[in-house]
């Protein structure tokens, strides 16, 4: 290295001589070296202007060999300071102060006593790093800009560069410019009114109307009349005539959604006018042509579908010349960075807030938890932490803890019904949540601390 790297390197240990000997060995490659060997003054410098890369000694008190307490100060370090690299140092027998370290999201480590140029290299590809890493950010936020705005031309709004992703987004390119009927599998929230979308935007109907039917909350009795029209007087109540919405659709794209709902006697009537390709208002008595491209969406699996002949196999094979699933987001979880990044900046943006970061740990558990409600669940845990943000940081138990628990108390996805259970799954999980802080866990259940209390004695918790 001839040139010196223009970097802002910190350097942090109690001992001045380490200090010294750690300064001579990087100020020769980086423009500036500050050495810290007190904790507050290090913070108030990490705070007064911005470091690139933090080295780190984890046995920095004198005496102190468990490393605990560099642990509890680096895990403060990289809540508060989420885009400031921490490499820490360690003795030569504590790998496993090392591992922690990283965990907690340093990014390296060096043992002590160390080599010069090994130390130096370490170094060198933490610098690297992060500025890749902030480069390629800048790249893809704007990209994904684009993607939003250029929805049909780009990436159809689809953030995720996962293989399944990518296929994804092949197949809607192919297929959209077809008139083929498409239907889309997937859990709730996995993205496939998107996908509808994405069709409708990049085939040649992209000028005429989307219209959507959520078949799921179409009254029975309303059904034909929504869907197909209604004369005046047709039924009591009708003063003038009823544009139905398969005729709004004309010439553009028909959604269907929740088409798992439709009871047996509409499939007959939803058959008859996808095979004759016209409707007959309700109270009229000529049909009209209609031209649609017809997209229908369910969150069933294909098998209980078809199972116990609740859904016609005609109609199915009507509607499903091509087929799409899309997978539930912990199959893909490759996707999950992406999707928080984006949506966290869709969120700043929309509440006008200051930069916002993730903590390391947050990503991590972002990363393993499961998102039983996929991207809309992911959508809304990253809207709520972006609103509730304090410092510029997203924690974990902002982001997964809080999802976690709106899942678990939220309708239809309990484990049982037995009161006294959920009671217990309840408390055991306000405490997770709250790591044992009685009174954040009493209050988040709507009890008293006395009365929780009173609860972990009775079931023994
Ligand atoms: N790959 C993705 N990129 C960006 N946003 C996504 C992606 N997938 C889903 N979303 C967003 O997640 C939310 C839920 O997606 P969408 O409504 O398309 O899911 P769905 O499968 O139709 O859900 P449901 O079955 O409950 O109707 C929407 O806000 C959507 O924009």
């Amino acid at each position: 290295m001839s040139q010196k790297y223009p970097n802002k390197i910190a350097l942090f240990d109690d001992d001045e001589n380490i200090l010294i000997a750690l300064k001579l060995v990087v100020q020769k490659h980086y423009s500036k070296v500050s050495m810290f060997s007190v904790q507050e003054e290090l913070l108030a410098a990490l705070e007064a202007e911005e470091y690139d890369v933090l080295m780190m000694d984890m046995n920095y008190t004198k005496g102190e060999v468990s490393g605990a307490e560099g642990l509890s100060f680096l895990n403060e370090l990289v809540a508060k300071f989420p885009s400031l690299s921490i490499v820490v140092m360690t003795a030569f027998s504590e790998i496993n102060l090392a591992v922690e370290s990283m965990k907690l999201g340093a990014k390296d480590f060096v043992k002590k006593p160390w080599e010069n140029a090994r130390l130096l290299k370490t170094l060198e590809q933490v610098v690297q790093l992060k500025s890749t890493t902030q480069e390629l950010q800048k790249v893809k936020a704007v990209q994904r800009m684009d993607f939003v705005e250029n929805a049909a031309e780009l990436d159809f709004g689809m953030i995720g560069d996962s293989q399944v992703m990518r296929d994804l987004k092949a197949t809607i390119a192919q297929v959209a410019e077809t008139d083929a009927n498409v239907l889309v599998l997937g859990e709730n929230g996995t993205g496939k009114e998107l996908v509808a979308k994405a069709l409708h935007a990049a085939s040649l109907r992209k000028e005429e109307a989307f219209v959507k039917i959520d078949l799921g909350t179409v009254h029975e009795q309303l059904f034909e009349a929504e869907l197909f029209g209604a004369k005046k007087g047709a039924y009591t109540g009708l003063n003038a005539d009823k544009e139905g919405r398969m005729i709004l659709a004309d010439k553009g794209t028909l959604f269907l959604d929740e088409i798992g709902n439709l009871s047996l006697p509409l499939q007959a009537k939803m058959l008859s006018v996808l095979q004759n390709r016209e409707v007959i208002a309700v109270g009229d008595t000529k049909a009209k042509k209609i031209d649609v491209r017809l997209i229908a969406a369910t969150n069933m699996p294909l098998e209980e579908l078809l199972d116990g002949g609740k859904f016609r196999q005609d109609l199915l094979y009507r509607i499903n010349t091509v087929e799409i699933v899309l997978p539930p987001l912990r199959n893909r979880r490759e996707d999950i960075d992406d999707l928080l990044h984006f949506f966290k900046q869709k969120f700043i943006r929309k509440y006008k807030k200051e930069a916002i970061e993730f903590s390391p740990k947050a990503i991590d558990e972002a990363r393993s938890y499961s998102w039983p409600g996929n991207v809309r669940e992911l959508e809304h845990a990253v809207e709520r932490a972006v609103v509730l943000a304090k410092d510029g940081v997203i924690y974990a138990s902002d982001l997964v803890n809080a999802a976690k628990k709106e899942i678990y108390a939220g309708p239809g996805v309990l484990a049982n019904l037995n009161l006294q259970e959920m009671e217990i799954a309840l408390i055991n999980e306000a405490l997770k949540v709250h790591r044992g802080n009685m009174t954040k866990a009493a209050k988040d259940l709507g009890l008293t601390r006395a009365a929780l209390y009173r609860r972990l004695e009775k079931y023994d918790l």
